[in-house]
């Protein structure tokens, strides 16, 4: 029921850097595509290609609520969104695009945070 002081810092830590890297992948330009659920109404294909929709509305849900448990299952949701992107989309898109780039800035800003 109660963390020890150590646990409880840790975990006050990794919920602040999971803050942190939300909100600078939420401000990135090449954030646009990511930054509401796909309309699976108006992209033909979306519904039946991609098992798993993810976007950075719906983790900045999660993580308010709560519902990460630990710093792998925030990163794996993060994934996610690029893994999907990278599915339904040609490399060279527009799309296909601000995928790799956001994929690399956030590889790059999370081990810089917490690595
Ligand atoms: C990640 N992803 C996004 C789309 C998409 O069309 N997003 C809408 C982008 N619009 C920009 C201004 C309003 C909404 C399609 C395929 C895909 O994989």
């Amino acid at each position: 029921k109660h963390d020890s002081p150590v646990s409880c810092a840790k975990k006050a830590k990794t919920v602040k850097a999971q803050q942190i890297l939300l909100a600078e992948l939420e401000a990135h330009p090449a954030a646009w595509p990511f930054l509401s659920p796909v309309n699976q109404k108006s992209v033909p294909g979306y519904r039946k290609v991609i098992k798993k929709p993810m976007d950075f509305s719906t983790i900045r849900e999660k993580l308010t609520n709560n519902q990460y448990l630990s710093l792998e299952s925030f990163i794996m949701d993060v994934n996610l969104v690029f893994d999907n992107c990278e599915k339904f989309n040609e490399d060279h898109s527009e799309i296909g695009q601000a995928g790799h780039s956001m994929r690399r800035y956030f590889d790059k800003r999370w081990t810089e945070l917490l690595k």
